[in-house]
C-alpha cells in the first residue's frame, strides 16, 4: 500500500520499523542558529562529478519518480566523506497544490515546495545493496526546489512522466542527461549530518549533504510533479505529499561548510 496514506502514515512507520524512532533518523529541521561551521569541510572541498551518460532509465516507484544510473563517471568524495561514493539514482519529494510544505528537510522551520535527492553508495562495499544498510553506506545530496524561473533541464525529465503512469512503469532515457544540471549555481555551501533513509526501511546509513542554495523551477514544473500517479486507499490518484516531516535531531550537530 501507500506508505504515506495507509494508516497514520509516517507517524505509524515505527510499528513495522522500530528504527523510525532511532538516534539518527531523517529528515530534520536545520536550525541555523545551532549549526556549526567546520573549516575541515572547506579545507577538503566536496567533489561532485556527474557525466552526460550516467542516466539510463526512469521508473515510477509508487512513491516518486526515480532516475536510475549505473554510476559510470558519477562520483562524490571529499567534504564530510572519507571514501568515494558512486551515483545510483535521483528522485524527489513534494507537497500539495497551494501548500507551502513539500520538502523533507526544513530550514529554521521553513519548508520548500519540493526536495531532490541524489543517492550515492560507498564504493568500499561491493554494490548498492551491500552498502544500503551500513552506517557509512550512502551519501545523499539534497537540493531544495523553489518557485522561480523555469528549469529546462529538469523539464526534459518531466517530459517522461506521461510514459510512467503507474507503479513499476519504466522507460529508457535515450538522450544525454547530466544530473549536474540539477545542482544549484553555488554548491559550495551545504550542511551535513549523519542520518537515515527517509522512507522504510529507514536504514541509518546516510551521510546527508543538504545544499544551502535552492534550485529554481517554475510553478508549472512544481505542478507537473503532481501529474505522476500513485495508488491510494481510494484508487489511483495524483501523487503528492510524498514527504516525511522532520524528526528529532537527538544527539547530533549539523555542520556547515560555510561561516
Ligand atoms: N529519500 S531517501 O532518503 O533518499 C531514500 C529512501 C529510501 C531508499 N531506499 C528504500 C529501499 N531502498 C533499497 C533499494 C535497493 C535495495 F537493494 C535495498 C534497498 F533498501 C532504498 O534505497 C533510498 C533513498
Ligand atoms: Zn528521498
Amino acid at each position: 500500500g501507500n506508505i504515506y496514506l495507509s494508516g497514520a502514515g509516517p507517524s505509524a512507520w515505527h510499528e513495522e520499523y522500530p528504527v523510525a524512532k532511532g538516534k539518527r533518523q531523517s529528515p530534520v529541521d536545520i536550525n541555523t542558529n545551532k549549526t556549526k561551521f567546520d573549516p575541515k569541510l572547506a579545507a577538503d572541498p566536496l567533489t561532485i562529478r556527474f557525466s552526460d551518460s550516467c542516466c539510463q532509465s526512469i521508473v515510477n516507484t509508487g512513491i516518486s519518480f526515480q532516475v536510475t544510473s549505473n554510476g559510470a563517471g558519477c562520483e562524490l568524495s571529499g567534504g564530510p566523506l572519507d571514501s568515494t561514493y558512486q551515483f545510483a539514482q535521483f528522485h524527489a519529494h513534494w507537497g500539495a497544490y497551494l501548500k507551502t510544505t513539500g520538502s523533507e528537510h526544513t530550514v529554521d522551520g521553513v519548508s520548500y515546495p519540493a526536495e531532490l535527492h541524489l543517492v550515492h553508495w560507498n564504493t568500499k562495499y561491493d554494490d548498492f545493496k551491500d552498502a544500503v544498510d551500513k552506517p557509512d553506506g550512502l551519501a545523499v545530496i539534497a537540493v531544495f526546489f523553489k518557485r522561480g524561473k523555469e528549469h529546462p533541464g529538469f523539464g526534459k525529465i518531466q517530459d517522461l512522466f506521461s510514459k510512467i503512469p503507474a507503479k513499476g512503469a519504466k522507460v529508457n532515457i535515450d538522450f544525454e542527461f547530466n544530473p549536474g544540471l540539477l545542482m544549484p549555481p553555488d554548491s559550495e555551501n551545504y550542511w551535513t549530518y549523519l542520518g537515515s533513509l527517509t522512507t522504510p526501511p529507514l536504514y541509518e546509513s546516510v551521510t546527508w549533504i543538504v545544499m544551502k542554495e535552492p534550485l529554481e523551477v517554475s510553478v508549472e514544473q512544481i505542478a507537473i510533479l503532481r501529474t505522476l500517479l500513485w495508488e491510494t486507499p481510494n484508487g489511483v490518484s495524483q501523487m503528492y505529499n510524498n514527504f516525511r516531516p522532520p524528526v528529532p535531531l537527538r544527539d547530533r550537530v549539523i555542520r556547515a561548510s560555510f561561516g
